[in-house]
């Protein structure tokens, strides 16, 4: 999508005022990660707070330079996943991937990361374009608790970063890889879960049908997943969100319906 698209997307869709130069991270995580405190530590005083268009739910922004390019940060709703049961999720699950932002920062409790991780892996199911914050180091530091942060980023295949935000530590390093990956320094590979042999197939078989439909703008994959899943608020969200040309393949049904499951916390 070309930035004039996506800034006109950002302010019609999302009441978000992104000028075209900036590069748009969207923040998530679990409640309770020390979102916000990344989100203030990171924008100061530099910040503005509403409520997402015709939701009830708070939206704060907030902007910072690093090395000279400027960021716009957005604070989503703290949620344990992205299927849109609540409206919370929705909220999450719409900005990640219809708000096109350059980098999707997952902060996670690293004191709790096999919960946490949960949420990481659909988001990296979403889009490439993600950073993990490991935060609470302190948390996680004085329980005992050892991480191996080159080896999880290597195993993810994204950057990640440890942090303790209340006391500021790691988050110079956090905008090194912000910008490393808004700016194409750094490509994430993410790990992609494999489900069973019976999903992988109905999965190949409808992402040759969506690749050509969804144009790059979502990946055919989680797609299809959620199609295989039954999940009818996605091809709305789809006709919400990318209104000029709806998907129109009438064999893209529910008739395939299996289910899929996610890892459980
Ligand atoms: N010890 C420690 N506490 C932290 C750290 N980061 C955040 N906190 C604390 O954790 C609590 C939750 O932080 P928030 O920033 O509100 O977390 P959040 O993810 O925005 O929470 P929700 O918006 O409710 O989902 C607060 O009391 C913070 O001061 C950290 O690195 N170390
Ligand atoms: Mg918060």
């Amino acid at each position: 999508m070309c930035i004039e698209k996506r800034t006109e997307l950002l302010h019609h869709k999302f009441g978000i005022a992104a000028s075209a130069e900036q590069k748009v991270i969207a923040l998530a995580g679990n409640p309770n990660t020390g979102k916000s405190t990344v989100f203030n530590a990171l924008t100061g005083l530099n910040q503005h707070t509403g409520n997402w268009p015709g939701k009830t739910v708070g939206n704060a922004q907030g902007t910072f330079t690093h090395k000279g390019q400027s960021f716009l940060l957005v604070d989503l709703p703290g949620t344990y996943s992205l299927l849109p049961n609540s409206v919370d999720e929705q909220v999450a699950r719409d900005f990640i991937c219809f708000g096109q932002p350059d980098v999707t920062l997952v902060v996670v409790d690293a004191t709790a990361m096999e919960r946490n991780l949960n949420l990481a892996l659909q988001v990296m199911e979403i889009t490439d374009q993600v950073v993990l914050c490991v935060n609470l180091m302190d948390e996680a530091e004085r329980k005992g608790i050892e991480i191996n942060i080159a080896d999880l980023s290597k195993k993810l295949g994204i950057p990640v970063v440890a942090t303790a935000a209340r006391q500021k530590r790691g988050l110079e390093e956090l905008q090194e890889r912000l910008l490393d990956v808004a700016c194409g320094n750094i490509v994430p590979d993410p790990f992609m879960l494999r489900y069973s042999q019976e999903i992988e197939q109905a999965i190949s078989e409808l992402e040759l049908k969506l690749t050509p439909l969804l144009k790059g703008a979502l990946k055919a994959r989680w797609v299809a997943l959620r199609l295989l899943d039954g999940d009818d608020t996605l091809l709305q969200d789809i006709e919400r969100y990318m209104t000029e040309e709806p998907l129109q393949d009438p064999s893209l049904g529910r008739e395939q319906e299996v289910s899929p499951s996610w890892p459980q916390a």
